[in-house]
């Protein structure tokens, strides 16, 4: 089957959110002949050709055989892919960046003069269809091109389109979210396992716990103040934890801590 360059999609670095996309774009029902893949580690093409039964090239003939082309290498690694495949890109290439930090402007101006950019923060949640993620047009990327990128990422989840200068945020919120909520869940499996109960049996609590208060918050629109209130039993056992907390600092900490993933995000930027 001949597949045409406007329908096809590259996916140049293939780590942890490359899958997560092609993961999801396969259970979404896109054909595979659509996809290119290409990353540094043969090891890795290799896994991912066996799993998917998508094509692996370099980076650059991937370039050039794909219409829409996903960055998804580290923020450390974006200077040299973009020098590897910018002799690649053509005037209708549409160039869709995941990493963190880098901006449009500095995509746009390794790449050929005018071409379409949209920067894009997803999460690891989409490999379970679950990601959050927001888009943000470069300056020559139009609307088609914006739902082509938001398209791509709506197979993995939900998107919301924002203005670029949110982006440092956004990374910091729900980039980077999944792994404070992970953190949370560890240290109450360890708490479990502090009074005595079996790890099985604390992560089994915890996790059903979890899942469960995110549905409550999803399902009822309810301000999660309120939802906190409906356990916190006057003089019971919530409250006397959630004073602990209090004491702790932990609110405090969460913001502080979220400053300094915009920061660091804004600081890749600056390729630091
Ligand atoms: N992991 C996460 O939770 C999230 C990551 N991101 C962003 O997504 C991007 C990718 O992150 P991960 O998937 O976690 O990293 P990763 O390290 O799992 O994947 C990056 C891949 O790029 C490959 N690579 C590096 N240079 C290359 C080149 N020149 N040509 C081809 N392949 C090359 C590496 O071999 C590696 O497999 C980063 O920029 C990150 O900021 C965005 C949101 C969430
Ligand atoms: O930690 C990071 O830099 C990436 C960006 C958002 C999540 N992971």
């Amino acid at each position: 089957m001949t597949v045409s360059r406007a329908d096809t999609v590259a996916i140049l670095g293939a780590g942890v959110m490359g899958e997560a996309l092609l993961s999801g774009w396969l259970r979404g029902g896109r054909d595979a002949v659509t996809v290119l893949i290409s990353d540094r580690s043969p090891e890795r093409l290799a896994n991912l050709k066996d799993k998917y039964a998508v094509r692996a090239l370099p980076a650059a003939e991937a370039a050039a055989q794909a219409a829409t082309l996903v960055l998804a290498v580290k923020p450390q690694d974006m200077r040299a892919l973009v020098q590897e495949i910018s002799g690649a890109v053509g005037d209708s290439t549409l160039v869709v960046s995941l990493a963190a930090g880098i901006t449009t402007a500095f995509l746009e101006a390794q790449l050929p003069e005018g071409t379409s950019v949209a920067r894009v923060m997803p999460n690891t949640p989409a490999l379970v269809d679950q990601g959050m993620s927001a888009v943000s047009p470069g300056a020559h990327c139009d609307a088609d091109q914006l739902a082509t990128a938001t398209g791509l990422l709506q197979a993995c989840g939900r998107v919301v389109a924002l203005p670029e200068h949110h982006l440092d945020a956004v990374t910091a919120i729900s980039g980077s979210g999944p792994a404070y909520i992970f953190y949370v869940v560890e240290a109450m499996i360890e708490a479990g396992v502090l009074l005595g109960m079996p790890r099985a049996t604390s992560t089994e609590l915890v996790v059903q716990t979890l899942y469960g208060a995110a549905t409550m918050l999803k399902e009822t629109g309810e301000h999660p103040t309120v939802l906190r209130e409906q356990v916190s039993s006057p003089g019971g056992t919530t409250m006397a934890a959630l004073r602990e907390l209090d004491d702790h600092k932990v609110r405090a900490a969460f913001l502080t801590a979220i400053e300094a993933a915009a920061r660091r995000s804004a600081q890749l930027a600056a390729g630091e």
